[in-house]
C-alpha cells in the first residue's frame, strides 16, 4: 500500500499556549511494499510522522493518502478501523499494551474485536505467535509472566494477527539484548521478504538502517531534510554529524582503514560487505606470499 504525504504539518495542542510543531510541511511518498527507515535526532518528528501513516494523527494542514483513503484535517474518526488493521503500528515498548489474562487471548483480541469469528481469531493468533517464535506451551500463560523479550514478541504477534499489509515499527528493539535485537530484526526482514509486508522503521541504530532499509528519510525539527537509499544518506559523514547522526560502525571502521592506507574501493555500510572488501585486498597478497 502506497502512502503519500502532501504538504503535511502537524501542531500538538493547536490553539493553546502549549502548541508545538511536530511536523512542518512534509511531502513524501512511501512506496508500496518498501522497507523504509526514518532517522533523526530526538524530537525531530519521527514518531509524529509514523502516527500519520495509519491515521492515528490527522494532519493539521495538508493531506495523507493511505492506499485509496485520503486523510485530511476534516476526516472523521469513523471508519478508520479497517485502515488501522491494514497498517499495523508497533509502538515503542509495545509490551506495555498487553492486558489479557493469557498470551493466546491477548493476540486474538484484535481480530475478535474486528468481528473475526472466535475459531479463526485463535487460528490467526496461533499463526502470528508461531511467526514471532512463541511456542504453544506459552499460549495459556499470563503474558506478564514472560521475559521482556517474549512479551515484546507477543505484542508484535497481536499486530501481525490483524494481517497488516504494512508494519510500522517505532524503535522496536529498544531495551532488548543483542540476541533479542537480532532475532526481531531478522523476523521483520523475513516478513518483508517472504510475505511482501512493507516496513517503516524508526530507529536510532544506523546498523539496522544499513542492514535492512532500502530507503531512508531523515527528519530534523519537524522537517524532512533528506531522503534516499542508505548509500546516499551515509555518503556525507560531516552532514550527518551536523544533524547529530552517525555512520554505521562498518562504514566508520572502513573510513579509518582507508585513512591508514588500506586501498578500499568503496566505503561499505555493513560488516559483511567490509569483510568481503578487506578479503579481496588481502587475498592476492597472500597468494603472492605462497608463490
Ligand atoms: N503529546 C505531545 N504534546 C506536545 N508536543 C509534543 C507531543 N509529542 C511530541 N511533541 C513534540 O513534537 C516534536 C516531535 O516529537 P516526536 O516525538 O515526533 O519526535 P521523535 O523524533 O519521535 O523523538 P524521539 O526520538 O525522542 O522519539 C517534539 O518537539 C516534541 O516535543
Amino acid at each position: 500500500m502506497e502512502i503519500v504525504l502532501d504538504h503535511v504539518s502537524y501542531t500538538y495542542q493547536a490553539g493553546t499556549p502549549f502548541a508545538g510543531d511536530g511536523l512542518r510541511d512534509v511531502s513524501v511518498t512511501i512506496p508500496d511494499g518498501s522497507y523504509t527507515a526514518i532517522i533523526g535526532q530526538t524530537g525531530s518528528g519521527k514518531s509524529t510522522l509514523l502516527q500519520h501513516l495509519n491515521a492515528l494523527l490527522k494532519p493539521t494542514t495538508g493531506t495523507v493518502r493511505i492506499g485509496d483513503r485520503e486523510i485530511t484535517p476534516k476526516t472523521s474518526n469513523k471508519n478508520l478501523k479497517p485502515l488501522r488493521a491494514k497498517v499495523g503500528l508497533v509502538f515503542q515498548f509495545a509490551e506495555n499494551q498487553l492486558f489479557e489474562e493469557t498470551v493466546e487471548k491477548d493476540v486474538a483480541f484484535g481480530p475478535k474485536n474486528f468481528g473475526v469469528p472466535e475459531k479463526e481469531a485463535l487460528a490467526r493468533a496461533h499463526h502470528a505467535l508461531d511467526l514471532v517464535g512463541i511456542s504453544p506451551e506459552y499460549y495459556e500463560n499470563s503474558p506478564f509472566d514472560l521475559s521482556g523479550g517474549q512479551m515484546r514478541r507477543v505484542a508484535i504477534a497481536g499486530v501481525l494477527a490483524m494481517t497488516p499489509e504494512l508494519l510500522i515499527l517505532d524503535e522496536p528493539t529498544a531495551g532488548l539484548d543483542p540476541k533479542g535485537r537480532t532475532e526481531l530484526m531478522t523476523l521483520f526482514e523475513t516478513l518483508h521478504r517472504e510475505q511482501g509486508i512493507g516496513i517503516v522503521l524508526v530507529t536510532h541504530q544506523m546498523e539496522d538502517v544499513a542492514n535492512y532499509a532500502e530507503f531512508v528519510l531523515v527528519m530534523a525539527d519537524g522537517h524532512l531534510i533528506k531522503q534516499g537509499p542508505p548509500a546516499e544518506i551515509f555518503s556525507d559523514p560531516a552532514w550527518l554529524a551536523e544533524h547529530h547522526l552517525g555512520l554505521p560502525r562498518a562504514a566508520q571502521f572502513a573510513r579509518e582503514l582507508r585513512a591508514k592506507g588500506l586501498p578500499l574501493p568503496d566505503i561499505p555500510l555493513t560488516e559483511q560487505a567490509l569483510a568481503a572488501e578487506v578479503l579481496a585486498i588481502l587475498r592476492p597478497t597472500r597468494e603472492a606470499d605462497h608463490e
